[in-house]
């Protein structure tokens, strides 16, 4: 079952509850493995990162509890089995990277030999996470199969990383959580998933100041015990929800924790038109002008910029591009992080959109074409799934999108829950 059946055109309303964020819940599951007590997640995403992610556990020996309709995970770790664990890493999903930290902190060494990469946005270099373990005092062999072991003692470390990595500030936190003395991480990557392992961490026992900054202080405390934490709403959800009820005419409100997180990314997807309201935690979009909004300064063409936090997030600007290209007027998506997540544009020329990839990082849209259903192939990409989705459900008529799979990766029950507010898609 890899194609989605979309036959759009009909409006698309009711309530969403978003589900937790599949980039915090993972690192969150990940940190769990930096005590011996139990730790309870709640809010948990039923997607298949996250059985990976178990799966993992359970063949390291972790004695592994999920209440799939509570969305609650109780997992406790036996320090004696993970260390003489040979277990594999997870494939096809960015979040094994994040298993280094603690793995190497608790264990004090592993093999792997996997390259950590998960949807195809580009390299996914695994540098910046090796190069933190190596100032901890680890020491690899940094080539496949990779043999790290840690250093017996973690030492404070003062670390000015290259770029804002969100997988490499969580490996920086896994490692100084426990390392003796206070470590720094400047240039630290902020999003919100990042903000909710700070807090897991700091309900763990941890000591961290500068969270949601790009500067982190973490002193290093000798023991960390278990917590019960509740992982924060898919932002991503949010606003790919709001998008869809927008361009298919409906009204669509969610209500949602992370309202605070959303202000930057409603104003952009505003610029596409879209008429989204909050009040009292709840966001609404109730209208879709069809509009690309004029700048005031007339030379100049429209944009939509994504790079770290606080940035508009590189994960939203798919869907951004696939509402717009039912738009009049013309928009540029400028991609600052990956050098390879927009080579999939070419698909939306099937729907008789007009777009020009102007270089890796940089997309324009030239709005007002006359758009029909169509066949297209996903990439290997979740959001970009989902801008394909975005762009069929706002077309009469019948469109299939092939290799949809990846949106299991971060999306439980987006075919349900969309078909119980009215939409007419299903899977094949
Ligand atoms: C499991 C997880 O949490 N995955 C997220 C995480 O991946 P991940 O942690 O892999 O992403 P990074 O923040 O490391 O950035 C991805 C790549 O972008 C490039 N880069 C990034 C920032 C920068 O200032 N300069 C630069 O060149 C690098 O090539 C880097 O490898 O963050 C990405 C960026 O928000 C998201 O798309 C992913 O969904
Ligand atoms: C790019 C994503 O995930 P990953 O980093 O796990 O591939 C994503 O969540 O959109």
């Amino acid at each position: 079952m890899s194609e989605l059946i979309v036959r759009g055109g009909k409006p698309i309303s009711g309530e969403i509850k978003p589900f937790g964020n599949k980039n915090a819940v993972l690192p969150m599951l990940c940190a769990s493995l930096l005590t011996d007590d139990a730790t309870t997640i709640e809010n948990v995403p039923e997607i298949s990162d996250v059985e990976k992610i178990l799966d993992y556990f359970r063949r390291c020996g972790s004695d592994v509890s999920w209440d799939r309709d509570a969305g609650t995970i109780s997992v406790r770790h036996d320090l004696a089995q993970l260390s003489s664990a040979e277990a594999e890493l997870p494939l096809g999903i960015r979040s094994a990277v994040l298993l280094l930290a603690p793995v190497i902190t608790r264990a004090k060494k592993l093999f792997f030999d996997t390259d950590a990469k998960g949807c195809a946005l580009g390299l996914r270099e695994i540098d910046p996470h090796l190069h933190i373990l190596s100032r901890f005092g680890c020491t690899m062999r940094e080539t496949r199969p990779y043999r790290i072991e840690g250093a017996p003692v973690n030492r404070a470390q003062h670390i000015w990383a290259d770029y804002a990595s969100v997988t490499a500030t969580e490996t920086f936190l896994m490692m100084a959580a426990t390392a003796e003395g206070i470590s720094t991480l400047t240039n630290a990557a902020s999003e919100p998933h990042v903000q909710a392992l700070c807090r897991m961490l700091e309900a763990m026992g941890a000591k961290i100041e500068g969270i949601g900054t790009s500067r982190l202080t973490v002193t290093g405390v000798s023991h960390l015990s278990g917590a019960s934490v509740v992982v924060p709403d898919d932002h991503h959800e949010v606003a790919t929800f709001l998008a869809i009820g927008g361009v298919t005419g409906g009204r669509i409100s969610v209500r949602t924790d992370v309202t605070e997180h959303m202000v930057l990314i409603i104003r952009q997807f505003q610029k596409l038109g879209l008429q989204i309201t909050e009040g009292d935690g709840v966001l609404t979009v109730d209208g879709w002008n069809r509009e690309i909004e004029r700048p005031y300064t007339v030379e100049m063409l429209q944009k939509i910029e994504a790079a770290p936090w606080p940035y508009f997030p590189a994960d939203l600007l798919p869907q951004a591009i696939g509402v717009s290209i039912g738009c009049t007027g013309d928009i540029m998506f400028w991609n600052k992080i990956y050098e390879g997540a927009l080579g999939w544009s070419a698909e939306l020329n099937k729907f008789g959109a007009k777009v020009h990839l102007s270089d890796p990082h940089r997309l324009i849209v030239f709005g007002g074409t006359r758009l029909r259903p169509a066949i297209v192939e996903a990439p290997y990409i979740i959001r970009v799934v989902l801008a394909l989705f975005i762009a069929a459900i706002q077309i009469d008529g019948e469109s299939i999108i092939k290799n949809a799979d990846p949106i299991r990766r971060a999306h439980p029950k987006f075919v349900e829950r969309l078909k119980e507010l009215g939409a007419d898609v299903e899977w094949r």
